[in-house]
């Protein structure tokens, strides 16, 4: 079968122009011959060559290859990536190194043998192609990751904050994000650790490349490496494919480790070596790959767990946290509560075609004075909830399951003890919180649900990934009923 592939022959001699093409037409779809090289720049403009054979003399007695070099330089003007191969004459390799340094592929030397010219020009064919192929692939990962940053941007919205230490915090993200220093953000649970570090990336020099997401805390312990470093074809059993890991994929743009806290102290030395030498071995291969990423990292541990060093590495911490943003809970930053909930009821009232006058007074106090532990993305939800559910213009009390303030003044569950006995502190909770216990015998399997998940939240003080693996559940799917339930 004929290879799919256009060749221009150009030499003045029109016996190896006739006798080439015929060779070649036996071997590509598409041969084009020329005898005079003035006719090259119109033969570019209506033809689109994947190899060009070009004689580097042409008139009778010419051997300095001086024309060869002309014209060799010419096409690569009219198209930088063409692939070029020479035909020189017998003994003329001096000139052929020298055209090969000026980007012709490869050459053929006069007397030419019919095998060596098609070898040379199928493997020039092949050269094309991956040439080709590498650019389109460049080029589809520049749209993804246009499209990727776009789709970033229109989830992460503008920080919407009023409170002094929230204008703390934008003033250290604006300092910090041009520079490629690494970043560690602490906070609880929803407080808007994402979405700081989205405001990082684009406000870095990187915001045209990628910002990508690992959620450590996902990903299980055996497949940590596989999905970082990347693997080789075979590495371990179910490895069918090449695999390129985050951190080369993040490669030139920003690789932000969340939920850091959940990585065991083993997976800790490996992911610190690596940041360490700028340099990654897929599993499976012999050759490391170097790469260039500015690390954020976040984590909800409080600060007193990740400077225990029986629980994180403290040289990995040094390594993460050049500079460090701490976000407060939304209960210690009241300013913020209203203006959010605020920018919230206009976003749902808009994207559910709802009129809204606003949110009535006993429901604003109720949300002011609510402990939030679930923080803004609670509030977001009950936000969302309450614009699905409500039967009038304004928000009231009844359309929030608040819980009401006297009862938000009672110790919030972020503040219990670190290392509480987990069943005296699950009958504190119940005490506690505003949940409405399952009563005894009740078979309401949604209510049971709501319960259940209520309760592995306030166990786990809010931990995300910590009350999914105990709820059996993957992290998205625990963030799914608790905006069903209005956690
Ligand atoms: N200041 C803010 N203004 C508006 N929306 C916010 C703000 N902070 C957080 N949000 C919203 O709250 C939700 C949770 O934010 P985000 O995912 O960034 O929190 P997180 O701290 O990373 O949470 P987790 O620790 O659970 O991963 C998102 O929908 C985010 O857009």
């Amino acid at each position: 079968m004929k290879t799919d592939a256009h060749i221009l022959i150009v030499d003045d001699d029109q016996d190896i122009l006739v006798a080439s093409k015929l060779l070649l037409k036996r071997q590509f779809s598409q041969v084009t011959i020329c005898n005079r090289p003035e006719q090259i720049p119109k033969l570019f403009s209506e033809n689109d060559f994947d190899v060009i054979l070009l004689d580097m003399n042409f008139g009778p007695g010419e051997s300095s290859g001086e024309q060869g070099f002309y014209w060799l330089d010419k096409i690569l003007n009219i198209k930088p990536d063409s692939i070029i191969v020479m035909i020189t004459a017998h003994g003329g390799v001096d000139v052929a190194v020298e055209a090969m340094k000026l980007g012709a592929t490869d050459f053929i030397a006069k007397p030419w043998q019919n095998e060596k010219v098609i070898a040379t020009l199928s493997t020039a064919v092949q050269l094309k192609k991956s040439r080709t192929e590498a650019e389109n692939l460049k080029v589809a990962n520049q749209t993804l990751v246009q499209v990727t940053n776009q789709l970033n941007q229109v989830q992460a919205q503008e920080i919407i904050s009023q409170s002094a230490t929230m204008t703390n915090v934008q003033s250290l993200i604006a300092r910090a994000a041009p520079t490629d220093a690494n970043v560690l953000i602490l906070g609880e649970n929803g407080t808007g650790k994402e979405l700081a570090a989205n405001a990082l990336h684009n406000q870095s020099k990187r915001c045209n490349n990628i910002f990508m997401s690992v959620d450590l805390g996902a990903i299980a312990e055996s497949l940590f490496e596989s999905e970082l470093f990347g693997h080789k074809k075979g590495a371990f059993t179910g490895a069918h494919h090449d695999r390129v890991g985050k951190l080369q994929a993040a490669n030139g743009g920003t690789l932000f480790l969340d939920e850091l806290g959940n990585l065991p102290l083993h997976l800790q030395a490996k992911l610190l070596t690596v940041l360490e030498q700028r340099q990654v071995t897929p599993l499976g291969a012999n050759k490391a790959v170097p790469f260039d990423v500015r690390v954020i990292a976040a984590t909800n541990m409080k600060k007193t767990e990740l400077t225990n060093e029986s629980k994180f590495r403290q040289d990995l911490l040094f390594r993460l946290n050049t500079v460090e943003i701490n976000l407060p809970p939304l209960r210690e930053r009241s300013e913020d509560i209203l203006p959010i909930a605020q920018h919230y009821l206009t976003l749902y009232c808009k994207k559910y075609g709802k009129a809204s006058k606003g949110i009535s007074k006993d429901a604003k106090n109720a949300i002011l004075h609510d402990s939030w532990p679930g923080n803004i993305r609670a509030l977001r939800h009950a936000i969302e909830r309450a614009v699905i559910l409500t039967e009038h213009d304004e928000l009231t009390l009844s359309d929030f399951q608040l819980s009401s303030p006297e009862q938000s003044k009672k110790p919030n569950i972020n503040n219990l003890p670190t290392k509480p006995d987990v069943n005296n502190q699950l009958s504190t909770i119940s005490d506690d919180v505003s949940v409405s216990p399952v009563n005894e015998g009740e078979l309401n399997l949604e209510a049971i649900e709501k319960h259940a998940i209520s309760t592995a939240l306030k166990k786990h003080r809010y931990n995300i990934s910590h009350s999914a693996k105990e709820l059996g559940l993957t992290r998205a799917a625990l963030y799914r009923r608790m905006e069903k339930h209005g956690l």
